[in-house]
């Protein structure tokens, strides 16, 4: 999208009746910004210190190029843009994400969201995601193995392992594919996601690229072009495939076996309702974000139990216990409600790392938040989530990694919004439940089969762990344990 002279002066207006609230000067940020963000490194730590370094007043301002945001710091204001029905439409810089998670419900707006939204939502019930945990099981039992067969004593990074295990997991459950592991499109198609992140990266990274025709004169648009093709045709042609294989009578779509969440949504009347290019929208976008985001959440959670060796040990107990005598039998369903402490492990690595750390809204008025700050038309508003989590208030300690902090007696009376790693609201994320189904599973083959550890020179303690910012949070120069078969 061009911008158009209306926007460009609103986007004037955004910049002038913010030029009260702190933050860093124009000369000052583009020289520390454009380098702490360049590839998303620093850039975490960035935005965490001007948190801090703001964090008497309500809000604070971040222009680059001419996009105007307002970091939010406290609750109340959050819980009031998350809430507000006026403030559901995502910022502009989620426009850069389409290449990588497609025009579907994470970058859509308006009527169309909601239509979206309607159609997806069944398909991720928890009765639906039961039949999940089997393939789950299978792609993280396929992991556990190639790490006891080929690493065990090894120190490696363990984040593209798992990328590729959630990756699998997720085609699987998500597209029904039964496609070889050889075939040509799925290979291009698994190495174009982490490149579509990438892109998506440097676009943020550089605010002027998000102007459509700046960046098709870039020297990047060659790539991102070819990425987006191959996300594309893939997806597409899966579409095709299971449409052709229900038959072209105008009835719904039923498929012999409902197993993966296409199936749900195309035999469903919301769901048929959909066109082809909005059905692959929305399987790109569950894909590209499910990959991610369980492939860092499930490293992010191996690199602590490396380093929490009490904790690990905790959840070995656990896993041990509930598995029984054969630890190498498939997880169930029913096992995953016998897993707590593990899924306490996962709500804090969610807090202590946010995983997906940011989100803003686009301000379509001028609005006044609880604080008294004034939002104006055309600014973004942001939440910067690892701000919110450690906060001292909702979370004695914060920076002391204590799973327990979920024990139900330790959660009464905190407040709603002091905890968001699925944001809340009625763009909250529809995966959460998929998300906690994949990666107890997943956990649980592992710390079954596997013991981890961090080598010498890893950090001590989680709050050691360097985190960069790359769409998700990731840990710099990467995720490196050593591992250890247990039997
Ligand atoms: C631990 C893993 C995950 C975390 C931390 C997470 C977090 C989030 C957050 C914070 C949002 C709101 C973003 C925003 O407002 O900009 C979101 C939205 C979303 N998430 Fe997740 N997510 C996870 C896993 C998943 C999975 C597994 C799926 C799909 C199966 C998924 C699908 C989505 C979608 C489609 C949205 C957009 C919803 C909308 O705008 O209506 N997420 N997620």
């Amino acid at each position: 999208r061009s911008l158009l002279p209306d926007e460009v002066l609103e986007l004037v207006r955004a910049r002038r009746l913010t030029r009260d609230l702190p933050g860093p000067g124009t000369a000052d940020l583009l020289f520390r910004a454009l380098r702490a963000v360049d590839g998303g490194r620093g850039a975490y730590a960035f935005l965490s210190a001007l948190c801090r370094r703001h964090a008497a007043g309500p809000a604070f301002r971040f222009c680059l190029g001419h996009v105007t945001m307002v970091y939010l710091l406290r609750r109340e204001d959050v819980e009031f843009v998350l809430t507000s029905p006026g403030l559901t439409n995502k910022a502009v810089m989620y426009s850069a994400l389409e290449p990588f998670v497609g025009r579907g419900l994470a970058t859509l707006g308006g009527e169309e969201w909601r239509r979206h939204r309607k159609a997806v939502t069944p398909s991720l019930h928890l009765d639906i995601l039961r039949h999940f945990v089997a393939a789950f099981d299978r792609h993280a039992a396929a992991l556990a193995t190639r790490l006891q067969q080929h690493h065990h004593g090894r120190t490696l990074d363990v984040a593209p392992l798992c990328g590729e295990c959630a990756n699998a997991a997720v085609l699987e459950t998500v597209m029904s594919t039964e496609v070889p592991d050889d075939d040509a499109g799925k290979l291009a198609f698994l190495e174009a996601l982490p490149a579509a992140q990438r892109h998506y990266m440097r676009r943020t990274a550089r605010p002027w690229l998000l102007v459509d025709w700046v960046f098709a004169h870039s020297g990047q648009h060659g790539d991102y072009v070819r990425v987006q093709r191959i996300l594309e045709d893939f997806t597409e042609r899966i579409i095709r495939e299971k449409k052709q294989a229900a038959g072209d009578d105008g009835e719904l779509y039923r498929p012999r076996k409902r197993l993966a969440f296409l199936d749900h949504v195309l035999s469903s009347a919301e769901g048929a309702a959909l066109s082809d290019d909005e059905l692959a929208g929305e399987v790109k976008t569950l894909v590209a974000i499910a990959s991610s985001s369980s492939m860092d959440t499930l490293s992010l959670f191996l690199y602590t139990v490396a380093i929490r060796q009490d904790i690990q040990e905790r959840v070995w107990q656990e896993v041990s216990a509930v598995l029984g005598e054969d630890l190498s039998r498939p997880v169930t369903p029913e096992d995953l409600a016998h897993l707590g402490y593990t899924e306490r492990v996962f709500k804090e690595v969610l807090r202590f790392y946010s995983v997906v750390p940011l989100f803003a809204r686009r301000c379509p008025a001028d609005v006044v938040l609880p604080s008294g700050v004034l939002a104006p038309r055309g600014c973004q508003l942001a939440v910067w989530l690892p701000h919110l989590h450690r906060d001292a208030d909702a979370f004695p300690d914060p920076d002391e990694f204590d799973p327990d902090r979920f024990l139900p007696e330790n959660c009464r009376g905190r407040h709603p919004f002091a905890y968001l790693p699925f944001s809340a609201g009625a763009r909250n994320c529809v995966g959460q439940r998929y998300a906690m189904t994949f990666l107890k599973t997943a956990a649980a083959a592992l710390v079954a089969r596997l013991r981890f550890e961090v080598p010498d020179g890893g950090p001590r303690s989680p709050r050691d762990v360097p985190l960069i910012l790359n769409v998700t949070t990731a840990v710099w120069k990467g995720t490196r344990v050593t591992v250890f078969r247990r039997t």
